[in-house]
Order: structure tokens, then C-alpha cells, then sequence
């Protein structure tokens, strides 16, 4: 467990600079400050500054928010030497920020999804990369099943009705339905679509799941193709990366086989859905309802959906909890040390090749 993280910190009142994280390994490898190597920062969010306090005395830290300079001109004259680089998943790193990055061999994302990065210009440079889904798969499977539950049975509604003093008003407030022996469809058995599955079991769902490829080890049943998988299940939940592949893979036919008692739940990426579509489709039934904590043009979302009650909407959180960003920043700080001491990273994904990253 890496001792700098806040709550940690809080609990156990830790100063982090008085860490003493550097295993043997890393004495080996940084002898001396001055061969800390250069990590940037590329973004980090705001409610995660302890991660560059616990990174701080490992690394050489190049924040170019640190700086008056606007960030390209930052960039070009202080980041020739940066070996690794820090990134948050709503900041984009394509070809020319890259470009500017002549050193740069290792990329941590602290993002499940990593569609804001040129992979393509990482692969031609054989640049390594790691994604967050590690530290995030469980409370995003969490919020997932929570947003079907939510929809199922028509909690978050129910609240607005008390609220509203509507029971006092009417008795008969309408059933919701039940989510144990659903059929449920997962869309990409990655981390965090496997950890969907496994709890929905534990509520005597019958689980089947969509991906690139068949998973051997896996008990739930394998669909090819999304519109079978839909034809076939109760629910849709959105798990996998936005991709050229995956954007709109949620379409007209997709919604058609999932069909009027069919829910979709999205803890994915907003434009995996044909957002429009899915708005038709519920305002006019034709599909039951959705849970959904992501949109194609966050922080905007479409006003029609407020007025509907079937559908429980979040601001993109499924996959953040205190926990979480504690296990993020191991996470982090942990591949980092990996890397320089040439030890296995943890949630690296290939990037050679057509292999994408598994959410
Ligand atoms: O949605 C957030 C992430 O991809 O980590």
C-alpha cells in the first residue's frame, strides 16, 4: 500500500514529504536528484493534488500549470527531456503535443477510456502506455448496477415524488420492476464490464457479453454482435472504450432489437450511443429506460431527457470515489517506479498492432 495517499495521509498524519516510498530498487535507480527522471504533467484533476505530492520526491515534476507560459510554448522549451507523461482523460494529447516530446517512452493515463490519446502516433513510436481501469473497475461496476437498479425500480423518481408531496396525494405510486433473473447484456468484458457481470450474478441475473474477442475464462455467454446481444437481454450496460469501432455502435438497430421493456445503461463513453436516437427512442417508449453517467457533449445534456422519468442521469462520476483516486495514485506512483526499474507494469495494454485498451 503506498503510504502518501490523502486519506492515508490524513488518517495516519503523514507529512509526504517525509515519505520514504524509494524501495531498494529505487535508490538504485535515482542515486541522486539530479537523475530523477522528468515526468509532465499533463492535467492532473484538481481534486488529486495529492498525487504530486507523493510523486515529488521520485520524480522530477514538469507542471506547465506551474507556470505563466502558455503550455505549447512550456512545452517546446522545457520538455525536450520529459521520459513520461501524466494525463487526464478529457485533455487531449494528440500528434503535435507528442511531437514536442522527443524523449517521451512511457504514458500513464488516469483515465479508464483513452480516446483523447493519438495511439496511433504512439504505436508508430513505440511509446508504452497504462490506463486506470485497475483502480477504477469496482466502483464504476458499482454505479453501473446502481443506475439499473435505480431505473428498474424507479428510485431516483420515487424520491422526486416524496419530495414533491405527491404521496400525500396519491397512494398509488407505480411499480417498478424486478432486476433479479434479468437477462443482462454487457458491451466490453474489460475490468470493469467483467466486475458488472460478477455482481449482477450475485442478484441471479443471467449475464452475456459482447466484445472484440470471445474471453475463455469467462462463464457468461459470448455475442458477436451488439444486436444480437440486445434482441437477446432485458438491459444493455455500456462498458467498453470509445473507439472509431465503438462510436455509435448503440444505433437504430441496436435499439430496435433491445426493444420497448429494454433499459440502457451507460458508464462508458457518451458517443457510444447515437445520443439523438436514444432520445427519440425514450421520449416515445420505444425503449423503457436509461441510466446514464456519460454524453456525447459533456457537460451538455439534452434538455428533453430532464422532462423524462425514465431515465437517471449523473454527471460522470461512476468511477470516482475517495477510494478510488487513493487506488489511482498507487496505482500511478507504483507503474512509474515499475518503469524506471525496468519491473512489470501493472494495466499496461499493448499498443502495437490493432490491440486497443480494455476499460
Ligand atoms: O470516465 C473516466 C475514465 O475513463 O476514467
Amino acid at each position: 500500500m503506498i503510504p502518501g495517499t490523502k486519506n492515508n495521509m490524513e488518517r495516519n498524519n503523514i507529512n509526504p514529504h517525509d515519505l520514504t516510498m524509494a524501495s531498494d530498487a529505487n535508490q538504485e535507480c535515482f542515486p541522486s536528484n539530479d537523475d530523477l527522471p522528468t515526468v509532465l504533467l499533463h492535467r492532473l484533476p484538481s481534486f488529486n493534488s495529492p498525487l504530486k505530492e507523493i510523486l515529488q520526491p521520485h520524480f522530477h515534476l514538469l507542471d506547465p500549470a506551474d507556470s505563466p507560459e502558455p503550455a505549447s510554448s512550456f512545452l517546446s522549451s522545457h520538455a525536450k527531456s520529459v521520459r513520461a507523461l501524466i494525463c487526464l482523460y478529457n485533455t487531449p494529447l494528440g500528434a503535435e503535443t507528442l511531437g514536442l516530446l522527443p524523449s517521451l517512452e512511457f504514458i500513464v493515463a488516469t483515465s479508464a477510456g483513452v480516446e483523447h490519446i493519438d495511439l496511433e502516433e504512439c504505436r508508430g513510436r513505440g511509446i508504452i502506455m497504462t490506463n486506470a481501469s485497475k483502480a477504477f473497475a469496482e466502483d464504476a461496476a458499482d454505479y453501473a448496477v446502481a443506475l439499473l437498479i435505480d431505473v428498474c425500480r424507479r428510485i431516483s423518481t420515487a424520491d422526486r415524488y416524496v419530495r414533491a408531496g405527491l404521496w400525500q396525494v396519491n397512494r398509488d405510486y407505480p411499480l417498478g420492476f424486478k432486476l433479479g433473473r434479468k437477462r443482462v447484456g454487457i458491451v466490453g468484458l474489460g475490468r470493469i464490464g467483467f466486475e458488472v457481470g460478477k455482481r449482477l450474478e450475485a442478484f441471479g441475473c443471467s449475464i452475456a457479453y459482447n466484445s472484440r474477442q470471445k474471453k475463455p475464462s469467462v462463464p457468461f455467454s459470448y455475442h458477436a454482435n451488439v444486436v444480437d446481444l440486445a434482441e437477446d437481454n432485458d438491459a444493455l450496460i455500456l462498458c467498453c472504450p470509445l473507439t472509431e469501432q465503438t462510436h455509435h455502435i448503440i444505433n437504430r438497430e441496436v435499439l430496435e432489437a433491445l426493444g420497448k421493456e429494454g433499459v440502457i445503461i451507460n458508464v462508458g463513453r457518451g458517443a457510444l450511443i447515437d445520443e439523438k436516437l436514444l432520445v427519440k427512442f425514450l421520449s416515445r417508449g420505444d425503449i423503457a429506460g436509461a441510466g446514464l453517467d456519460v454524453f456525447e457533449n459533456e457537460p451538455d445534456v439534452p434538455r428533453e431527457v430532464f422532462e423524462l422519468d425514465n431515465v437517471v442521469l449523473s454527471p460522470h462520476r461512476a468511477i470516482f470515489t475517495p477510494e478510488s483516486l487513493e487506488a489511482l495514485n498507487e496505482l500511478v506512483f507504483t507503474n512509474l517506479k515499475a518503469f524506471f526499474s525496468n519491473k512489470p507494469l501493472q494495466s499496461v495494454f499493448k499498443i502495437e498492432g490493432k490491440d486497443y485498451p480494455v476499460m
